[in-house]
């Protein structure tokens, strides 16, 4: 496709956004919607509409060439991500529950279950894949220098001795000649029989013609059934209900747009690295030719504004302070009066900010008290959004900027250089504004010499020393006391001899290579329709996918996304052995580029004793997790750190080590971390429910695949064993037959049964679900009251309670919520 048809998507995706902003920024803020039904319809469309922008401008951004397209876009991109995340942690807040069903949405706005899928944006790994790639081969280089893992072979050294491999084919050679023995004596024993046979009926017992019956028979059956077959295939093909064995393979169209799309790639660097360029050249060639000028009219206007001063007031103004802006601040319209006023202010809104952080903490601390108080009010309001209006300023800038620009002229689409100056000028303003000012502030000082006869600048300056002395008491008092909280344990270490330490402990570890799409399982078609029924869905593997993309992949990939999105500290992956919960972990580390650490019970024995081991190992811990950003803590087993008794067999483990400290580093985890602690646990029964859930304050549920997931899952894993899915084998049937199996159950008989020696037997004798229904026997599934077990410790959650309370109807108003708020979609619509 070509840069038109790319541009066209951004102008889309950008009227799309423009409808949407209206609604959400209306010149009078909406009321609260009494409505639980209206309300959620509302949010889930504007989610879904939000999500199809996130795709349109993820694709534009890679494929667009225009450097300066590229800013604009990847800053709409990223408020729009951020955004997308503000809705479903709205959602997550005022439906009670970490997924949720939008079939009907998807439906109403004629779209298909991948329209919704979200995209993790290629640029998170692209742009730092060189040091990435640099990051691994250190790993892996300490890796092999301390022996843990072992260094590959090289191909010169000699794999066995000669006796060794005289042997071998001794062996083989020797079962070869045993093998082509048999077959002789086969073939004998056969002539003998047929001979026998033809003995027992008498010599001239068939006639020609006999034969030629016989034989006619033979083939007749071999075509026709032949033929039943193509038909029976042909039929298949034509209810579209299998594929066309042409189409199986990749059509040149597509080929040519991928080899399109490589092309456009290296062009995109090469605009790229032009700019960079033009943005030096253009910014010198300003200050040289348009420099001079601006500096003695900047001069000329600010001793304009001495005079005009003196002539009001009777006396010369005071600078503005650099903090202030400057002389910058002098030329926003105002008069002398107002502006030395305004000066004034400021002084006194510095202190009233103190105190309003002050109130603000205040009642952070009552925060618990007010959201109830909230809830009960009546009417739902969409909380304030930290994207909304920055989104609003750049789709702005696309109206005016590139909405209707003529680029008749700009076919290879480099960069605009007029849109360098524009932008340039007001850095090279900024530039001289600083000089201009330092040499006007002296020559106020001069003026006031001359003129009133006293240092000008004396009075401010003593006053505002002695405000900044004070500040700096206080500041240095506060700065002592933080001090000694977050002292840093290894100051004198380089950050490189602490992750050697972490990797040496087995503390930081490679990420395995499995990325989220690896993550097979396919859409849910029925959660809206369930819950309509008051039937709680279970969530389908796809939704597992989207929820993980939300909470961790989006937020850690991003500095700009992480900043500003409803802050996640710690997550809780909850499910039966093998749904998948180790595999998410790494995913997450390979999609986002993230560090793992490992801080599960079993990988800390007797690694760092002592309390003050204890500190050491944490203090490093997130010392580097957070110098190496983004960065991912895992803790397997998460349940045992909170046990409520713990069991004979763990206590070598000391699995409680973590409970007290880890919750205080918890802490200290900003918005402008990278760092994101996940627990899993197959076992939550067993730890204190309050204090896991006080620790991990988003807990997901993962279930074992539904009928939908399992299909699409054997498929792909008998694909991925080098197998072939033929018609002589029931996938609908092998994936009813293995519900109640979990993923890791799925991977374990593929495993099995596609040993190579099947695989090469594959072209004679296909696959058939005979071979699946012993293995599956021999593996026990997950029992459904492990399941209800699960469910029903989920349900006393602080999430899981909510939904309980509002589905029991004791919240009146709430139980819509736990109906998924469609429960009457029609009433919603009237
Ligand atoms: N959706 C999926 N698609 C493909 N493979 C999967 C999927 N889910 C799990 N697997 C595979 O199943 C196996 C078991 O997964 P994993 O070890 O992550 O499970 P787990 O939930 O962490 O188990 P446990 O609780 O016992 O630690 C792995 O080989 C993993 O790759």
């Amino acid at each position: 496709m070509s840069q038109s048809t790319y541009n066209k998507l951004w102008t889309d995706a950008h009227k799309e956004l423009d409808d949407l902003l209206s609604q959400e920024l209306p010149p009078e803020p909406l009321p609260p919607e009494r409505d639980r039904v209206v309300f959620f319809q509302r949010l889930t469309t504007l989610y879904v509409r939000y999500v199809r922008i996130f795709r349109q401008l993820e694709e534009a951004y890679e494929e667009i060439v225009h450097p300066q397209k590229r800013r604009l876009i990847r800053d709409v991109l990223n408020e729009v991500i951020g955004r997308v995340l503000e809705l479903k942690n709205e959602m997550v807040e005022k439906e009670f529950s970490e997924y949720h069903y939008m079939d009907d949405v998807i439906q109403d706005l004629k779209l298909m279950p991948e329209d919704l899928e979200i995209p993790i944006p290629k640029y998170f790994s692209r742009e730092r894949s060189k040091a990435l790639q640099e990051q691994a081969a250190v790993l892996h280089s300490i890796l092999v220098q301390k022996g843990i893992v072992e260094k590959p072979k090289s191909a010169a050294v000699p794999l066995m001795s000669q006796e060794e491999a005289i042997r071998i084919i001794q062996v083989s050679e020797r079962a070869r000649q045993g093998c082509l023995r048999t077959n002789i004596m086969k073939e004998i024993r056969r002539d003998a029989e047929r001979q026998r046979k033809a003995a027992d009926k008498g010599a001239g017992g068939v006639t020609v013609e006999q034969a030629a019956i016989q034989i006619q028979k033979v083939w007749k059956g071999y075509v026709q059934r032949k033929r039943t077959k193509q038909e029976c295939e042909d039929e298949m093909i034509a209810l579209g209900m299998s594929m066309k064995p042409s189409l199986a393979q990749l059509p040149p169209s597509v080929l040519l747009a991928e080899d399109k799309k490589a092309a456009r790639r290296a062009k995109r660097e090469e605009h790229e690295e032009d700019y960079q360029k033009a943005l030096i050249s253009i910014f010198n060639i300003l200050r040289e030719t348009e420099g001079p000028d601006m500096k003695e009219t900047m001069k000329d206007q600010i001793r304009q504004w001495f005079i005009e001063c003196h002539d009001a007031t009777g006396s010369f103004p005071e600078y503005p302070k650099e903090e202030e802006g400057g002389s910058a601040a002098i030329f926003a319209n105002k008069t002398p009066e107002q502006l030395m006023e305004e000066m004034a202010a400021t002084e006194l809104d510095e202190e009233q900010t103190k105190l309003k952080e002050k109130e603000q903490q205040k009642d952070k601390a009552k925060g618990k008290a007010k959201g109830e108080e909230q809830e009960t009010e009546p009417g739902l309001k969409l909380g304030p959004s930290e994207f909304l209006n920055e989104l609003q300023n750049n789709h702005k800038m696309f109206t005016e900027v590139w909405k209707k620009r003529d680029e008749s002229y700009n076919f290879s689409q480099r960069h605009d250089a007029e849109l360098i100056k524009e932008e340039k000028r007001k850095q090279l303003d900024a530039e001289i504004r600083l000089q201009v000012d330092e040499l006007m502030r002296q020559e106020l000082a001069n003026w006031k010499i001359a003129v009133e006869g006293k240092k000008g600048k004396g009075k401010g300056k003593g006053k505002g020393k002695g405000k900044a002395g004070g500040k700096k008491k206080k500041a240095s008092k506060s700065g002592k006391k933080k001090k000694k909280a977050d002292r840093d344990l290894t100051a004198e270490r380089s950050l490189e001899s602490l992750y050697e330490e972490l990797v040496v402990e087995g503390l930081l570890k490679p990420a395995q290579n499995v990325k989220l799409h690896d993550f097979i399982g396919d859409y849910s078609y029925l959660g809206t329709t369930l819950r309509q029924t008051d039937i709680e869905p279970m969530p389908s593997l796809s939704d597992v996918r989207q929820v993980i993309t939300l909470c961790a992949v989006l937020p850690l990939g991003s500095q700009a996304i992480h900043e500003k999105a409803p802050l996640l500290k710690a997550l809780l992956l909850v499910g039966p052995s093998g749904v998948g919960k180790k595999m998410l972990v790494h995913a997450i580390c390979q999609e986002t580029g993230a560090n793992l650490f490992d801080l599960s019970p079993l990988n800390l024995v007797g690694k760092y004793p002592g309390k003050s081991g204890l500190q050491m190992m944490l203090h490093m811990v997130f010392k580097v997790a957070r110098l190496l950003q983004p960065s991912v803590v895992w803790i397997g087993d998460a349940q045992k750190m909170f046990y409520k008794k713990i069991p004979k067999e763990d206590k070598a483990l000391d699995p409680k080590r973590l409970k007290k400290d880890l919750p205080k580093i918890l802490k200290t985890i900003k918005g402008e971390d990278r760092v994101l602690i996940v627990g899993t646990t197959n076992n939550p029964l067993n730890a204190d429910l309050k204090l896991l859930c006080k620790f991990y304050t988003k807990i997901i549920l993962i279930p074992r695949p539904d009928y939908a997931s399992r299909f699409v899952m054997w498929k792909e894993l008998i694909q991925r064993n080098g197998g072939v899915v033929t018609s002589a084998l029931d996938l609908s049937s092998l994936a009813k037959i293995s519900d109640g199996y979990t993923q890791g159950h799925l991977v374990q008989v593929a495993k099995e049964i596609l040993t190579e020696r099947r695989v090469q037997q594959l072209a004679k004798r296909p696959l058939t679900i005979r071979e699946f229904v012993s293995p599956l026997s021999k593996i026990d599934p997950v029992f459904q009251n492990e399941e209800e077990a699960l469910k029903t410790w989920y349900a006393k959650t602080p999430l899981g309670k909510k939904r309980v309370r509002a589905a029991t109807g004791m919240d009146g108003e709430e139980s819509a919520a736990a109906k998924g708020g469609k429960t009457d979609k029609k009433k919603g619509k009237k």
